[in-house]
């Protein structure tokens, strides 16, 4: 059966009226609504698996709507239209960058299509919202950030877990001294395929592969606790049709400070982490989304058997999208992608090489992710 059925019409044209927008202007007039004044007006490109769940989150988004949805398909793009409740179904991304009733976009295209159509948004003076992996490489990651800076647009990725109101809890665990002296974070990914076919996670051309897709998730993560680059790093992978579909590593973050991780798509659902310090240790085990139908949950062992447990639930898109259209400066969270996109080339480099390599220092401009954790 096709993914998109498409026996349902959309009761929504075109409108030429809305074409044309000066980069970076924001014209609120077209659709704010009494109970929405100066909504933040998003548009959706690409109509993908994700976009179902994060169109929702837009829609449940304080001071946010959704007024169109782009597809490469005129067909598609009034489907989601019309089952999501968008005002507008458009063919051809660039058509939505061109329209006055977008001040932001929300970008779920396969990870090799993110940096031309962030680039292209940036250009168009729209906020993004990317989702992730920011880009296919540290290059890409650092032209979508060149041209939001140029353009003065701020812009995230989607990486709803970072948001998480548990996640700064966290993380203040392992710099307070809770833990003890912090030696060892470990951390996996993963799931069970199958696949469909066309899957762009096992397509080279369109950024396939575990070490991006869940990579992402493994490596932000070591960094955000180490709070800091690694100074080397290793990778090995099992790969089938050009993509690692299992891949492990080791990071190493200074003599005292090491990280190692594993993912893939050939054992089950895993999304766990473990900080451990000299005397105690933080496991999570849904850290990147809570499992269905149960609060997000993290545990601390102690030396002696102790075990602290700590549940929550918070709504991490939300958060993620309200720190994006807020006033608070983003460049602690752009740091943190940047970092992750730069030991991902490093960790590729390595798995080609079958050996160790360097990570190379980061652009010193940038400031320390480290801000939003005090
Ligand atoms: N934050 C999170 O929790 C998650 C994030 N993701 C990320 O979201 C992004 C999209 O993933 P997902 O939704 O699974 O992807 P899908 O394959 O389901 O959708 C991708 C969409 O991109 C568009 N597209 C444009 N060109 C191509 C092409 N050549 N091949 C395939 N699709 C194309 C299509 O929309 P159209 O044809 O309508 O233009 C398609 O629907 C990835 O970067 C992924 O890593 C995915 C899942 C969870
Ligand atoms: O980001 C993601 C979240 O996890 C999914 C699997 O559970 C991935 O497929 C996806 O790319």
């Amino acid at each position: 059966m096709s993914l998109y059925p498409f026996e349902f019409l959309c009761p929504f044209e075109f409108d030429c009226s809305q074409l044309v927008p000066p980069a970076g202007t924001i014209d609120h007039t077209m659709t704010d609504s009494p109970s929405q004044p100066h909504a933040i007006r998003f548009g959706v490109i690409g109509t993908g698996r994700i976009t179902r769940r994060l169109v929702a989150d837009l829609q449940s988004t304080d001071g946010v709507s959704v007024t169109a949805i782009a597809s490469r398909s005129q067909e598609r793009a009034d489907w989601f239209a019309s089952q999501y409740g968008i005002p507008a179904g458009i063919e051809g991304y660039e058509r939505l960058l061109a329209r006055r009733d977008v001040d932001a976009v929300y970008l779920s295209l396969p990870p090799s299509m993110h940096a031309e159509w962030c680039v292209r948004a940036a250009e168009a003076g729209k906020q993004i919202l990317c989702e992730k992996p920011l880009a296919t490489s540290a290059e890409q990651a650092r032209s979508i950030a060149d041209a939001c800076d140029r353009c003065g647009v701020r812009w995230l990725d989607a990486t709803g877990w970072l948001h998480h109101k548990r996640t700064k809890e966290m993380r203040a665990l392992a710099v307070d001294g809770r833990l003890g002296r912090v030696g060892h974070i470990s951390v996996s990914v993963s799931f069970y395929r199958p696949f469909q076919s066309g899957e762009h996670r096992l397509d080279p051309n369109l950024g396939g592969g575990c070490l991006l897709d869940l990579g992402w998730y493994t490596t932000g993560l070591a960094c955000h606790f180490a709070g800091r680059l690694p100074i080397r790093v290793f990778a090995d992978s099992i790969q089938e049709n050009g993509v690692p579909i299992r891949c492990n590593g080791m990071l190493w973050f200074g003599e005292d400070l090491t990280a190692s991780f594993s993912c893939g798509y050939d054992t089950a659902t895993r999304k766990w982490f473990e900080v451990a310090g000299s005397d105690a240790s933080i496991i999570c085990d849904d850290f990147t989304r809570p499992w269905a139908e149960r609060p997000t949950r993290y545990w601390i062992h102690d030396a002696s058997g102790n075990v602290e447990a700590n549940e929550s639930t918070d709504r991490q898109e939300q958060r993620l999208i309200e720190t994006l259209v807020g006033d608070q400066p983003l460049d602690s969270w752009n740091t943190l992608a940047l970092q992750t996109q730069a030991v991902l080339d490093a960790l590729a480099d390595s798995d080609r090489q079958k050996q160790p390599v360097a990570v190379p220092p980061l652009d010193s401009s940038l400031p320390l992710h480290r801000s939003h954790t005090a």
